[in-house]
């Protein structure tokens, strides 16, 4: 055990929050869960950590008891579940003392990821899912992050059909400002998909959320990143062709799924599906890009925008800050956003 003096602060922190739950900041937070991990492989072999609870909270609003939190004893979650995320559920949750609701995602610890934690933590903006806290309690990971009453897009594409182009344009936008920032701090989400994308309760505003197959890109090597090791690939239908083919990756692949999930918004299937069985890796290595998969209904500046974004050569494909761009000069073309958020069943295309 290296002695006090010879830790880094970071190490220091970290030793001091073993087995507590404080409330603190993103930074104490971000060095904690790095011994999640190590906790999650080991713990099998030291029973008396089955039951320890530790974390950090980042809002008041959530509560530690003498230094703990602990489900249905401090907090506690609504029957039902919002949704499911990588690897996990979601529920929304009470805090039994100030009777603050929110969202929580919960784990197991093999199926946890630092990154889901490390690449959010510190995240601020109006298209990034606020973060609240996590907490380990014994071999259970559960994470609290801001409640949307408006559900996520995929559950709003399962009641609609497919979306109005003007909709579906201001979604991708609004998505596309997420990943720009994600992007700008070297982070990349490496899911995007209309599951992944949760709504106010006025459906207007939209959030890019689950970091469960997030990496942090290093920028000496121009911010290409080898999807190896833990790396677990996100949906197949929106990987990119550099992704299924093992390359090195950058953020470009962000947006290239950001074009899937609109065809999947415009024609409420996935893209490929129609015309490939599975496993779609192949294809999507070695056939076009999906183009044809474009309504034909689209005004030419909306077409525009996906093959900017289906471009297969990452150099050539238009990054998230572009192709916003773009999106943004097409919602203005099909006369802005009109359509009501939910409307009458469209069959799928
Ligand atoms: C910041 N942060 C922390 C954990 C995180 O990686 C996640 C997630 C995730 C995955 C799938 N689904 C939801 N999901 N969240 C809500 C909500 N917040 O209200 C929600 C509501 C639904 F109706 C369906 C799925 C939902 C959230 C992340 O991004």
């Amino acid at each position: 055990k290296t002695p006090p003096d010879k830790l880094s602060m970071d190490e220091f922190l970290v030793d001091a929050l073993k087995g507590s739950v404080i409330l603190g900041e993103a930074r104490n937070l971000a060095c904690l869960v790095k011994t999640w991990k190590e906790d999650g492989l080991s713990s099998k072999a030291k029973p008396q950590e089955i039951n320890e609870n530790e974390g950090v909270l980042l809002i008041e609003k959530l509560k530690a008891v003498d230094y703990e939190y602990r489900e249905d004893i401090h907090w506690t979650k609504f029957q039902g579940l919002l949704g499911t995320g990588s690897f996990g559920e979601v529920y929304k949750m009470e805090d039994k003392q100030t009777g603050f609701q929110c969202a929580a995602k919960k784990m197991r610890i093999e199926h946890f990821r630092e990154e889901e934690l490390t690449t959010c933590t510190g995240m601020m903006h109006e298209n990034i899912l606020p973060l609240y806290g996590a907490v380990k309690e014994g071999l259970w990971i559960t994470i609290f992050m801001k409640l949307m009453e408006g559900g996520s897009l995929g559950q709003l594409l399962k009641q609609s059909g497919y979306l109005p182009e003007d909709r579906a344009l201001h979604y991708l936008g609004q998505a596309l400002k997420g990943l720009e920032y994600l992007h700008t701090h070297n982070v990349l989400h490496g899911d995007v998909k209309a599951d992944n994308i949760v709504l106010s309760g006025d459906g207007n505003h939209a959030v890019l959320c689950d970091f469960g197959h997030a990496a942090h890109l290093h920028p000496d090597t121009m911010g290409n990143y080898l999807m190896t090791g833990d790396y677990v690939p996100g949906t197949e239908t929106h990987l990119a062709p550099e992704v299924v083919m093992g390359k090195r990756c950058n953020a470009k692949a962000d947006v290239w799924s950001s074009c899937c999930m609109m065809l999947h918004l415009l024609n409420g299937c996935h893209p490929w599906t129609r015309y490939y069985n599975y496993p779609l890796c192949l294809k999507i290595a070695k056939e076009p890009p999906p183009l044809r998969e474009i309504p034909t209904s689209c005004h030419p500046s909306t077409a525009h925008v996906i093959k900017a974004g289906l471009e297969k050569e990452p150099a050539k494909r238009a990054s998230a800050a572009e192709l916003r761009l773009k999106a943004n000069r097409a919602l203005k073309h099909v006369g802005g956003l009109k359509s009501p958020w939910r409307s009458e069943y469209r069959e799928p295309r």
